[in-house]
């Protein structure tokens, strides 16, 4: 009785957290994170149930073995849904349907050559294997594609592997006991039942939260970006030296500030299209010649930021200066436009700094050096002035400098 009331209770969980699910999947539109696929692993898995409240007992008919089909299909559908929560584009239907018409066929042809027990038994190792490969592909994701939900994946990993345990131990039950095993007032049928209940009742939950936390990461992804060049904004940026700051105490940052030459022209020329091409471009060499680790931003029209970390001032100079003579080197693509096009920028750097209170300064002094650089002729890299001319960086005048590069003449872009 305890354990019929467990398995009815359980039916009940299944099949409205499935409902939850799949409203919460439409309410996603495009990136519905694996909700359908989980919405429908749970009615399969709450109309497996179902039949089996009907059936009663083991016997052998066409709900059986539909109710050992779903009840299989159900963990398939939830791993295909966990693969799609973790952005691999698997298929929902047809290995659902390869596998119901494979086990369909194989629990026949079990039922006919070994019968009834073999059948059960084969149900309990089918289960445990299931689970046994979703746990292991939790522990895979926790080193790779899941490192940022190592907790709750290990959480689900613990749970998972009981589950695995539970079927490995009902297997045994049943080579040993027969279908005896499975009559549904024993003492471990009812611990089976109260394991997969609670389950029912905490997974559901764990997995709403999982989307909460990957709806709020992608949140404060968006509000960090700019929208053209996927590259941090200034809001972003700050954000992401603060947390350097707090993690890390080792060498200061360098702040390069790049503003592209008579931008404005070639808006005018050749277009505003053009223009954002110009700016994407820029975006791509910054991100692919920084290291790793440093900061790579737009903080607002044909303006960009880049923060060497862990770096020293030699270092900083030789990446100033590659990026200038790179972008003066390379050819832009123009969408729709046979004419080449190429853009030199302007680089003022920073003294160095290491602490978030120093980053407007640092700006500044970014931003003193670039005003001079542009006076002296543009597409050059600017040190900044040294400490004690404090009259020169507030009238932004152009100083003598030890790494001033010999700025080349401006070119028409
Ligand atoms: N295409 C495009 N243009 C932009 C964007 N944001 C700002 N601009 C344009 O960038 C131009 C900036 O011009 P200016 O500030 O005069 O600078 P400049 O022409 O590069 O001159 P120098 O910096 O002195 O070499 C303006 O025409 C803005 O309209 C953008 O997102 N896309």
């Amino acid at each position: 009785m305890v354990a019929t009331i467990l398995v009815g209770m359980l039916c009940a969980h299944l099949l409205c957290f499935s409902a939850m699910f799949l409203l919460i999947s439409k309410r996603l539109h495009g990136k519905k994170m694996g909700m359908d696929f989980f919405a429908l692993g749970n009615l399969l898995l709450g109309l497996a149930y179902i039949l089996q409240l009907a059936e009663g007992g083991p016997t052998w008919s066409a709900v059986s073995v539909i109710n050992h089909t779903l009840t299989l299909a159900s963990p398939i559908a939830y791993w295909l849904g966990a693969m799609r929560f973790f952005g691999h584009m698997v298929p929902l239907w047809r290995p659902l349907i390869v596998f119901a018409l494979m086990y369909g066929s194989a629990q026949v042809l079990v039922q006919w050559s070994l019968g009834p027990t073999a059948r059960y038994a084969m149900l309990a190792a089918m289960s445990s294997l299931l689970f046994f490969l979703m746990a292991l592909t939790i522990i895979h994701g926790v080193r790779t594609f899941a490192k940022d939900l190592y907790a709750e994946m290990v959480f689900f990993a613990l749970l998972i592997s009981g589950i695995c345990v539970l079927n490995a131990l009902k297997f045994i039950k049943i080579v040993d006991g027969g279908l005896d095993a499975l009559q549904m007032d024993n003492s471990f049928q009812t611990v089976f039942y109260i394991y997969m209940s609670s389950l029912a009742t905490i997974l559901p939950p764990s997995i709403v939260w999982l989307v909460l936390r990957r709806l709020t990461d992608d949140l404060r992804d968006v509000a960090a970006r700019d929208p053209m060049t996927q590259l941090l904004n200034r809001r972003g940026l700050s954000e992401a030296l603060q947390l350097f700051f707090n993690t890390r105490t080792t060498a200061p940052a360098y702040l390069l500030l790049l503003d592209v030459d008579h931008f404005k022209h070639i808006n005018d020329t050749y277009g505003h299209t053009a223009g954002d091409a110009v700016l994407c471009h820029v975006a791509q060499v910054l991100r692919t010649t920084a290291r790793r680790g440093d900061l790579t931003s737009r903080i607002g029209g044909e303006e960009f930021v880049l923060i060497c970390l862990d770096t020293d001032e030699a270092g900083v100079f030789r990446l100033a200066e590659r990026l200038r003579a790179m972008l003066e080197a390379q050819i832009i693509d123009i969408p729709e436009s046979t004419q080449p096009l190429r853009c030199t920028v302007t680089i003022g750097i920073s003294p160095p700094f290491s602490s978030i209170a120093e980053l407007e300064g640092a700006m500044r002094a970014a931003d003193a050096a670039l005003y001079r650089g542009k006076a002296a002729g543009r597409n050059c890299v600017q040190a900044p002035l040294p400490l004690n001319d404090h009259s020169a960086l507030d009238a932004g005048k152009p100083g003598m400098l030890a790494h001033e590069t010999a700025p080349t003449t401006a070119q028409s872009c």
